[in-house]
């Protein structure tokens, strides 16, 4: 994507008065609460004029207000998704899809049909559905996909799984990754949560009161004193995802499986409400995470799944590893002794151990 962005915009006190280039396939515009994100989301979607300033992309203007050029937002091409998925609520999942696929009766041309939207976003079984009866992560999905459908040149996201129940956003999250890896459509993502701007992407616009104070890959932000402290508070938490194999009420544990590599397991405490055979989503907090340079016997942390060292990012006085495993990527919060003590570098083998007891249900 060629995003070239310079915008000023007056709201009551606030100010927006962002400027950045976007030359990768995804971006994520991260920030706290108030700092304007979901201002510079309406001002790229035409959904609001800037007061001044130039918006182009992919080579068009789509704003300039020097030469008094404002693209309506039917005629940016770019697919919005929002918080809430905002659906024909009296329609079927099938004719909110086709809602999608038409302008004024006329289909649209796509590089991918109706039918590849609906394996990637495994919603076959839900097409002849009332949207009213599904779930919030259901909806959003059929959202996604109606937005897809329109053959968006941009995907425009602002806090896609805020809405949602902690459970669901794990249905989510790996799905726009899956769809921005398949359809290469570029995305920008909004989210005051870090760790769901990094499932989909490394590369950050750093938002606060109204301004761009960073625009690099998370690697390198936390590289630069200032843009670091703008990412201190961000709590990183990986989430996995598994399949229930069994309960096991003498250890009293529920034992899970990694649907992808069903032969590494994960143990955590029972719950014995969750049926064998369904797939759930775990959250492991990045400072909960020990890295060892083998498996350990004779320790009282259950789970140990044998991982690679993909990159390591510093910051004063931490050092995020991001590690290969058989569950996906998961991001381990070290402190920099710990890593030079463990002589761990990108390529390092290593083991990723955590207790059943840090797990969380998401
Ligand atoms: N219509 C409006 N009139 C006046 N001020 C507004 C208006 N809309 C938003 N604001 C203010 O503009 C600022 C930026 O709001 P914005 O919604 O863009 O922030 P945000 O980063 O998306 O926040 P959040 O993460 O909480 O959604 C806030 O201070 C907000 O109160």
């Amino acid at each position: 994507m060629k995003l070239d962005v310079d915008i000023y915009l007056k709201q009551g006190r606030f100010l927006l008065d962002a400027q950045f280039k976007c030359f990768e396939s995804a971006l994520g515009i991260f920030g706290p609460s108030g700092c304007g994100k979901s201002t510079l989301f309406r001002a790229l979607a035409g959904l609001v004029r800037p007061d001044g300033g130039h918006i182009i992309l992919g080579g068009q203007t789509l704003f300039d207000a020097s030469r008094r050029v404002f693209v309506p937002p039917h005629r940016r091409h770019i697919g919005l998704v929002f918080q809430d998925a905002r659906l024909f609520p009296h329609w079927s999942v099938e004719q909110n899809l086709r809602a999608g696929e038409c302008v004024k009766g006329r289909t649209l041309d796509r590089p991918y049909s109706f039918d590849d939207i609906v394996e990637l976003l495994n919603i076959g079984h839900l097409i002849h559905r009332a949207v009213d009866d599904l779930s919030g992560g259901e909806k959003q999905r059929i959202a996604i996909g109606r937005t897809l459908l329109s053959n968006p040149r941009l995907m425009l996201m602002d806090e896609p799984v805020s809405g949602l129940d902690v459970s669901l956003k794990s249905q989510i999250l790996p799905f726009l990754a899956q769809v921005h890896q398949s359809l290469k459509i570029p995305t920008v993502l909004i989210s005051h949560d870090l760790g769901e701007i990094l499932q989909l992407t490394d590369q950050l616009l750093l938002m606060r009161e109204g301004s761009v104070v960073g625009n690099n890959t998370l690697d390198q932000l936390v590289r630069n004193p200032a843009t670091l402290s703008e990412l201190k508070g961000a709590d990183l938490t990986n989430m996995i995802r598994v399949r229930v194999r069994k309960h096991d009420e003498t250890k009293g544990i529920t034992l899970l499986e990694v649907p992808r590599n069903p032969d590494y397991t994960i143990e955590m405490k029972r719950d014995s409400g969750l049926e064998p055979g369904r797939e759930i989503s775990l959250g492991i907090a990045a400072n909960q995470i020990v890295l060892a340079t083998q498996r350990m016997g004779s320790i009282s942390i259950r789970n140990q799944l044998p991982g690679s060292v993909l990159k390591i990012i510093h910051t004063d006085d931490r050092s995020i590893c991001h590690i290969e495993t058989p569950a996906g990527i998961l991001f381990a919060e070290i402190t920099p002794g710990t890593e030079q003590e463990l002589g761990l570098c990108e390529g390092s083998a290593t083991w990723v151990l955590f207790k059943g007891l840090s797990i969380e249900r998401i």
